[in-house]
């Protein structure tokens, strides 16, 4: 009760730290702390990125092609370790960008600063401050919400609800906004609205998930861009204080042990294959293991220490976001785990009865032609993006490891196929992982690096990032899905 009061003084000097909530700096104009590594990313040594650009003139080629900003950003020089999948991703983007589309140029950079801000990734918000004002946006609104048109603002509560509890979107939030007289949204509008906020939650994701560094040169953002408050703080280097050890307690072994970790996994991965040519799982002990793996899901807690801060208390998120909070409201909301809500108990949301492929890409593509394709494209991409590795071993099937990865993060949506089986998810992701996992999706703010290093030690840098784009897109896909099922509603 007390503490409110200092904090709120203090809040106007000081940051803290998203990770251990350290104080950074006092002074808005200094910065404290060091990336951890030089280069593109803080988690990946910066020679492993560059000896992967140098050989590769497809990069080159594709940011001569699709880059809005024209040159090589760290987000890309990360993502360049998959060139396929980059390709599709720097496609879409650029069409959702640049494209001709319901949208002005310089809004949909606007909504971009808007979807980062929920995240506080200063990275994305300075990258699209520049982007905005170079695509002629009024410097005026930099200043935050109230400065835009109220249309705009509008946008305001599906931002939040798409990025941190997609499936309270329901189809009175469309006509809301697609029923306000003047300041009404047209649906294709809207849809190229939604997906941007999805595209940049999920990229913000990324950001945090990967270490990437903030860029190197200045922009042209007359002073309104943002200190970088997603730097990494020295806590990172210490082995202790940060994290809920407990939760990474199962992975806190040497080498020798994980390497009999990655054959223990492999092994696994093998009997799944072989146990689904031949055994049935009835239907009830399907569902069983969906809802096991959902409530489970709630106790996968990133970072306790974070959650010994009382929900009422906000004085704390309110200090680290100071400088973003201008392009939201309400900076308290996030997450909150789908399987908590017991009483209420919200129904599963059946894929079956509302796929990405029969029913959000054709409504997406109607009313903001082409851009299903493109994100269709994307997912099919990521889906089935395989080297045929696992760490140091060549030749393996890694299908049921990766599709655990990608229905995880839609189960922590309450989304649920009903012909996987979620036992599987249990057995081929470690609690660490999960940890890595709810947090790089729900909470991508307070990625750490040791995070990053906790799961999957025999495993290369590239294979962390293919997780990372599992992740991300598992979201964005997600977001999409509730939105656009709301949209669907709304229109019958
Ligand atoms: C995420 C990784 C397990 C992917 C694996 N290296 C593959 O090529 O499929």
């Amino acid at each position: 009760m007390n503490r409110g009061g200092s904090s709120a003084s203090a809040s106007a000097n000081y940051l803290l730290c998203t990770n251990c909530r350290k104080v950074l700096r006092k002074d808005k104009r200094i910065r404290m702390s060091q990336p951890l590594t030089r280069g593109p990313s803080a988690f990946i040594p910066e020679k492993e990125v560059v000896q992967a650009n140098t050989v590769d003139e497809r990069t080159n080629f594709l940011v001569e092609e699709y880059s809005t900003s024209g040159r090589l950003d760290n987000i890309t020089q990360v993502m360049s370790l998959h060139t396929q999948y980059l390709e599709s991703f720097l496609r879409s983007q650029f069409y959702m960008l640049r494209m001709d589309g319901p949208l002005p140029l310089p809004d949909r950079h606007y909504i971009a600063i808007m979807a980062a801000a929920r995240h506080q990734c200063s990275y994305l918000i300075n990258m699209h401050v520049d982007e905005f004002l170079k695509t002629g946006g009024i410097a005026e609104w930099l200043n935050g919400l109230e400065y835009v048109p109220q249309r705009l603002r509008n946008l305001n509560e599906i931002n939040k609800l798409l990025a941190h509890r997609p499936w309270l979107i329901t189809k009175e939030h469309i006509q809301k906004l697609v029923k306000t007289g003047e300041n009404n949204w047209s649906l294709p509008e809207l849809v190229h609205a939604v997906v941007l906020l999805a595209h940049y939650h999920a990229l913000a994701s990324f950001v945090f998930g990967s270490g990437i560094n903030p860029e190197r040169e200045p922009g042209i953002s007359n002073g309104f861009r943002l200190i970088s408050v997603n730097s990494f703080c020295v806590c990172d280097l210490a082995n202790d204080n940060n994290i809920d050890n407990a939760s990474l307690a199962g992975n806190n072994f040497g080498i020798v042990e994980s390497l009999g970790e990655l054959e223990a996994l492999m092994e696994r991965m093998k009997r799944l294959q072989e146990d689904r040519e031949d055994g049935e799982t009835t239907c009830e002990e399907m569902t069983t293991r969906f809802e096991q793996e959902k409530k489970e899901s709630l106790f996968v807690v990133p970072g306790e220490t974070f959650h010994s801060f009382p929900h009422s208390d906000f004085e704390d998120d309110m200090i680290l976001t100071a400088d973003v909070s201008r392009y939201i409201e309400d900076p308290g909301f996030g997450y909150e785990d789908f399987a908590r809500r017991g009483e209420e108990h919200l129904p599963t949301f059946r894929a079956q009865d509302y796929t990405w492929e029969n029913h959000g890409f054709s409504l997406v593509n109607r009313l903001y032609s082409d851009i299903g394709h493109l994100l269709d494209e994307k997912f099919r991409m990521v889906y089935n993006l395989t080297y045929n590795t696992m760490a140091t071993h060549e030749d393996v099937d890694t299908t049921t490891l990766r599709r655990a990865l990608f229905n995880y993060v839609h189960c922590m949506f309450g989304i649920r196929y009903d012909d996987y089986d979620y036992g599987e998810v249990n057995q081929l992701l470690e609690r660490s992982l999960k940890v890595y996992i709810k947090t790089v999706t729900c909470y991508p703010e307070r990625t750490t690096k040791r995070m990053y290093d906790s799961y999957w030690r025999q495993f290369t840098h590239s294979e962390k990032v293919h997780v990372n784009l599992l992740l991300m897109e598992a979201r964005m896909q997600a977001e999409l899905l509730y939105a656009l099922r709301a949209i669907t509603r709304h229109l019958t």
